[in-house]
């Protein structure tokens, strides 16, 4: 099942249980506006080459779009459109101000240069800029994409519409970003996943966690689990993954892929095994932080751990859901576990809109507290209808943009 697909009968289960209407379920299925380009560039030999971008923009009942920016060769007009109704859900869960919106590239990061991959960036904000802003819709990380990308996007922007850095967030800190920003997702990924531990008994200190993806949220939720006192017993990227069953040294593993620009299949440290093995283990807590579609009908009979927590968007399909519930297996969705990129993404907004800084400790803590109240509200509803957890976030999210566009009208 393709990504929207797989978004849309979440959507449409939720939908069922509120009992959404017919023709506000069309409207709120149907994305506002979606556009594909060409993105003529030239190479450092000095030829003309040709990519695609995409930018959905799915709904914007409850405040100017949101959502970030994906480079990577898997990249298509689907996975880009499911990922911006996931971004709907997932900043009403929240209740942030937002919409939901998505873009996407079609390349893979490591065969093109750095002069490249700003040529590309300036050549699709080109072909995007008069549908993009700071009051419209605003682009942030994701794969393949970080604060140099977003320094260029918000450059070229700048070059039509003049300053405005309320443009697109994830940007560094030195140049109109917030400090916290770039851990926030992983951060936030670790908080719910303690919220996930308390929620069923269990002591984090006697926990094995096993995180797959070492990017930027799966380096960041395997350090905060690890100082939370988990057991971090397996991380991995694109290329392999490194397992120990009594544990694995993160801040050597953080190290050796700063210093080193080395995969974690060059670790020295554990036994290597693949990303399809990583799944398998048998651990307390599994957490995808990489790509969508990991777990599937395909592998879902050998998944063994009883927690998950979808760092990434999209890793569980629809039947391995339906199947891991039935087990038993406790799941924080991807609209609320990576919810915290969104959330301190706000906070960068809405401070680059006031030219004023918070300090990571502000952050930190309006962070927690957003997402704590958020899975609070999840597990209450969770709890009085006796669903899960998925089931709960989408109808608290449907149910605020679903409010949110009968307000607003058809004219
Ligand atoms: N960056 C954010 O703020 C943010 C916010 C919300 C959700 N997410 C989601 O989190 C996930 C990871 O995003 P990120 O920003 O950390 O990206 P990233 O590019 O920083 O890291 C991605 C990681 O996944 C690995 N990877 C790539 N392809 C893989 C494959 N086929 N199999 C196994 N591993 C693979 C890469 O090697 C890398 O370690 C994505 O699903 C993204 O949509 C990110």
């Amino acid at each position: 099942m393709r990504l929207f697909e797989a978004t849309q009968h979440f959507f449409n289960e939720a939908a069922d249980q509120l009992a959404v209407h017919d023709s506000l379920r069309d409207l709120l299925s149907t994305p506002l506006r979606e556009v594909q380009v060409q993105i003529p560039y030239e190479t450092d030999s000095g030829k003309t080459a040709c990519l695609v971008g995409y930018r959905v923009q799915h709904n914007r009942a409850r405040g100017p779009m949101k959502g970030g920016l994906r480079y990577h060769p898997g990249v298509d007009l689907d996975e880009v459109r499911g990922l911006a109704s996931l971004m709907t859900w997932k900043a009403a869960v929240v209740d942030l101000p937002y919409g939901g919106a998505k873009g996407g590239v079609v390349v893979d990061v490591a065969k093109v240069s750095e002069r490249e991959l700003e040529r590309i960036t300036r050549r699709f904000i080109d072909g995007i800029h008069d549908i993009i802003g700071p009051d419209v819709d605003i682009p942030a990380p994701d794969i393949g994409t970080d604060q140099r990308v977003m320094a260029w996007i918000m450059s070229q922007f700048n070059k039509y519409h003049g300053f405005n850095p309320g443009v697109v967030t994830g940007k560094a800190v030195e140049h109109y970003g917030i400090p916290g920003r770039a851990e926030a997702t992983g951060r936030g990924a670790g908080i719910l996943a303690l919220k996930l531990m308390q929620r069923l008994n269990r002591d984090p200190r006697e926990t094995s966690v096993a995180v797959q993806g070492f990017g930027n949220v799966g380096s960041h939720v395997a350090r905060f689990l690890s100082e939370a006192g988990c057991r971090i017993v397996a991380i991995s990227d694109q290329y392999g993954a490194r397992y120990a069953p009594q544990g694995l040294d993160v801040g050597q593993a953080l190290r050796h892929v700063a210093q080193q620009k080395s995969s974690i299949k060059e670790l020295n440290e554990g036994n290597l095994i693949s990303n399809d093995e990583l799944l398998e283990i048998e651990v307390d807590m599994l957490i995808p932080a990489a790509i969508g579609g990991v777990v599937t009908e395909a592998n879902m009979t050998r998944i063994k751990a009883p927690m998950i927590v979808e760092a990434a968007n999209g890793p569980i399909s629809p039947e391995a859901d339906r199947y891991l519930n039935a087990r038993g297996v406790a799941i924080l969705p991807d609209i609320l576990a990576n919810a915290g990129g969104v959330t301190a993404s706000y906070f960068e907004w809405a401070q680059n809109r006031q030219h004023y800084r918070w300090n990571l400790q502000r952050v930190r803590s309006e962070l927690e507290r957003t997402l704590t109240t958020a899975y609070d509200e999840v597990s209450a509803e969770a709890d009085a209808r006796n669903i899960s957890l998925r089931l709960a976030a989408y109808m608290i999210g449907i149910r605020r943009v679903a409010f949110a566009t009968s307000l607003d009208g058809m004219n």
